[in-house]
């Protein structure tokens, strides 16, 4: 043993720290024991008194097993609501996926258990309400960090920075679909926009202006992401085109491509180069007055950057018939986050005085096709039916 009064006060450190340890480790052991029996109990369905016992005996509703069965997983697969309704009350965790990456959700919506479906949804639409306010409403040092939405994502998909800085490529894929490309630093593709998505621009574009009591006059148009133009191209089919046609778009390359196709010269166009969070508070933009129709597609933001974009609708929507909406394809990996997004915007524009009709579109296609979709690049879009939001501001009495 070392006679240096500072070694042997290191050694004295390490075995508090060995002793912290150790009093960790028999934490982590209860727990992981109480979890177990948890789930054990809730799979063996036994009575709901012996649940909430151990609930109270501190049995963790965050544990997840093995398996990555959570207590709300075990709950949604023995299909019993009131046990359901207890965990949410409790403070059981919505959103955890187990190994498969199902949420309890999944399992609900899997076994059709409406009831059970409909508790862990609304838990959702609830605590992503609670996270926009408190993102929106008070400073970060007010707010539990636990609970602050972070925009962990710094690659190209998921931060507008990394994506305005990577190069796109604008071609077409093994079948022929056009598409227009990012391609990430991991080897990956992502598909900015395809022409699969070519119906659900048409339906759109349908919803937005066909009945339009202004159509005849030419509507006054406001379009965010150029992409492929598909929905811009479709603005200008219209049986009398846009009286005014706003396109905001960011990027160089697809600013390269929107001249290359002769945009500028199109009667009526505007193209407006820059982010929507800069164009629209410009004088330039504020001088072209408000609109029949706006559309927003954009790229790499998320949920917030959308709701900041409702925010500013009551100062874009020229009055009651203006119509408004949005490439509604958050979350759209999975059938619960897709639920609890769709209804969150709706709480959301409700807020801003808009009133929402949802038109189902089918999207679904057979095995072989939706790989022809997708060819080499990442799913971002697995649900069935599209649900197409189109959005007015109601009357003010
Ligand atoms: C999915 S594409 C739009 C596709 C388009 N709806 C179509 O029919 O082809 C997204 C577009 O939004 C643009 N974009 C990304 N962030 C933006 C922002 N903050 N403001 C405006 N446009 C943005 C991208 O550069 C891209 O051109």
């Amino acid at each position: 043993m070392s006679d240096h009064p500072e070694d042997l006060e290191a050694y004295a450190q390490d075995d508090i720290e060995t002793f912290e340890d150790l009093e960790d480790m028999e934490e982590i052991n209860a727990l992981t024991e109480l979890g177990t029996t948890l789930i054990q109990a809730i799979l063996e369905k036994e009575p709901m008194e012996n649940i909430r016992d151990l609930i109270d005996a501190g049995a963790p509703l965050w544990f997840q097993d093995n398996e990555g069965t959570s207590p709300l997983h075990a709950a949604a697969y023995v299909g019993n609501d009131q046990l359901v309704n207890l965990l949410v009350e409790e403070g059981a965790v919505w959103n955890t996926v187990d190994n498969l990456g199902n949420t309890a959700g999944d399992i609900a919506l899997s076994m059709n258990n409406e009831a059970c479906y409909t508790l862990i949804r609304d838990a959702g639409i609830r605590s992503v309400l609670l996270l926009a306010l408190l993102s929106s409403g008070s400073s970060p040092t007010e707010t539990p960090s636990a609970l602050v939405i972070r925009d962990n994502d710094t690659s190209a998909v998921g931060s507008t920075y990394a994506f305005l800085a990577s190069r796109l490529h604008y071609t077409k894929d093994a079948s022929g679909q056009e598409i227009c490309l990012l391609k990430l630093e991991d080897g990956g593709q992502v598909g900015v926009m395809m022409g699969w998505e070519r119906d659900i621009m048409h339906k759109t574009v349908d919803e937005l202006c066909s009945s339009h009591p202004k159509l005849d006059g030419g509507l006054r148009v406001l379009n965010v992401g150029f992409g492929l133009g598909i929905i811009d191209g479709m603005f200008q089919t219209l049986p009398k085109p846009p009286s005014l046609h706003v396109i905001i778009e960011p990027h160089p390359d697809v600013l390269a491509h929107i001249k290359e196709q002769g945009w500028h010269e199109k009667v009526g166009v505007n193209i407006l180069e820059g982010k929507w969070q800069d164009v629209l508070s410009s004088e330039e933009f504020r001088g072209l007055g408000k609109f029949d129709v706006v559309y927003t597609d954009t790229f790499a933001e998320n949920y917030d950057e959308l709701h900041k974009f409702f925010k500013r609708l009551p100062d874009l929507l020229d009055g009651p018939d203006a119509r408004f909406s949005f490439f509604n394809g958050l979350a759209a990996t999975n059938a619960l986050f897709y639920d609890v997004y769709t209804r969150v915007c709706d709480c959301h524009l409700s807020e801003i005085g808009a009133e929402v009709h949802w038109c189902d579109v089918n999207v679904e296609v057979d095995d072989a096709k939706d790989q022809e979709r997708w060819g080499e690049t990442r799913e971002y879009f697995t649900q069935p039916i599209y649900r197409l939001p189109v959005a007015q501001l109601k009357h003010k009495d």
